[in-house]
């Protein structure tokens, strides 16, 4: 029989066989109707952030890119000063962004039984999982947050392998975003003295693509929790698509001297959000910086978001550019296996900018 409002508040309710191995989620919990936030959700003091109204990330508009190399100049010093900034008329077009939102809402609304086939435990490949919270097994306490991550190799295995409920739109958007990548990995390099995007750096910049559909469902107590802790990611890029919700927070002003803080990236129909990762960080010697952020979850409705995230080869070796170092700038960071610091990252629980330490020289 499926538990009630009743059973969750029991001392007998063991939340996470129902959440994790059951496969129900954060989305489980929150249909049931909880009138209060269960104590394995509730954040320490230290995790909850300060919030900086009246301040916020730059909007880039991109319809004139093509003639006016001032929108490429913005790209670049948004991506040195803030690590972030909103994109609109990208040329990605709109029914592909409601496409895979719809989609998201399709496989999030499956039953547990259907979903948890794509769990950790029980999915037939390491390329698509399933799964809630962060890391689970190292967290102090969990996260508000169900996701489903799928690792792109190539359209036969997607195809093969993907969820049937929605491939199809994630494979398009993953799709009509790659010009833009292109686009602006292309003004990144130009201001770091990269002439070319050859093989070699196109593999480092963009050679894989891993896709993330995240599910904060309405949270009983979205003030005591987190539905995505602080964090950076370990991208070259991440492509964020959000709905109108809101709830994404971007740290500001670290160790500047001004008020350090979190601002709100506000919804804007449409746009993009564009960050830059941790491989973005490393292979520029620093000049780009990845930037801590977070996500809290609604008090009143589910909310959405769908990062696409373009990163180095698995394989790939990184380190600070050879263009970068040119001039004798001294290199920050070590060269390593992309694919030892992705692991590093994923085995712990979210801890801020903490993963870069791991590349930092000696
Ligand atoms: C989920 O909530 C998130 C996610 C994020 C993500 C931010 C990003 O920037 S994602 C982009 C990461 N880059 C890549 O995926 C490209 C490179 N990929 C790789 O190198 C490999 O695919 C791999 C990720 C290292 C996995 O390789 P594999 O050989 O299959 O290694 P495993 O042993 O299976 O996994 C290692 C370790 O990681 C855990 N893990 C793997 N995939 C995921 C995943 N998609 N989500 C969460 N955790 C994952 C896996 O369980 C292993 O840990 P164990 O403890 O079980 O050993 C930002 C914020 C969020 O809240
Ligand atoms: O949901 C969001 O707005 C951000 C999610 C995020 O930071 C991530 O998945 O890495
Ligand atoms: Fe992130």
């Amino acid at each position: 029989m499926a538990p009630t409002l009743a059973d969750s508040a029991t001392d007998n309710f063991d939340l996470n066989d129902f959440v994790i191995n059951q496969g129900n989620g954060v989305k489980g919990l929150s249909d049931l109707g909880l009138k209060s936030l269960p104590r394995q959700y509730i954040q320490p003091q230290e995790a909850l952030i300060n919030i900086i109204p009246n301040e916020s990330i730059p909007v880039i508009d991109m319809l004139n890119w093509d003639t006016d190399p001032k929108i490429a100049e913005s790209v670049c010093d948004a991506a040195e000063k803030f690590g972030f900034f909103q994109l609109v008329n990208h040329g990605v077009p709109l029914e592909v962004l409601e496409g895979v939102k719809d989609a998201t809402h399709r496989f999030f609304g499956l039953p547990a039984a259907v979903k948890r086939k794509y769990s950790k435990e029980h999915s037939s490949t390491n390329n698509v999982r399933f799964g809630t919270s962060f890391s689970p097994d190292c967290e102090k306490a969990l996260e508000w947050k169900d996701y489903l991550s799928l690792f792109y190799v190539s359209e036969e295995e997607a195809s093969a392998l993907w969820p049937p409920e929605c491939k199809d739109e994630c494979l398009e958007y993953m799709k009509r975003s790659e010009v833009l990548c292109k686009k602006l990995m292309g003004a990144l390099m130009e201001r770091l003295n990269v002439k070319e995007i050859d093989d070699k750096k196109e593999s480092l910049l963009m050679g894989s693509k891993r896709i993330n559909l995240n599910y904060y469902p309405r949270c009983p107590n979205p003030n005591l929790t987190i539905g995505v802790g602080r964090h950076s990611d370990v991208s070259a890029l991440t492509f964020l698509l959000q709905d109108e919700i809101g709830g994404l927070y971007v740290r500001v002003n670290e160790g500047k001297g001004e008020e350090d803080g979190w601002v709100h990236v506000p919804p804007i129909e449409g746009s993009l959000v564009i960050n830059v990762g941790d491989a973005l960080q490393i292979l520029s010697n620093g000049r780009y910086k990845s930037i801590e952020h977070c996500v809290i979850a609604s008090g009143s409705k589910n909310r959405i978001s769908i990062p696409i995230f373009v990163n180095p080869k698995p394989s790939d070796v990184i380190g600070p550019l050879p263009e970068v170092l040119a001039s004798g700038e001294k290199p920050k960071y070590k060269n390593i296996l992309y694919s030892d610091y992705v692991k590093h990252f994923f085995r712990k629980a979210h801890d801020g900018k903490k993963t870069v330490d791991f590349a930092v020289a000696k």
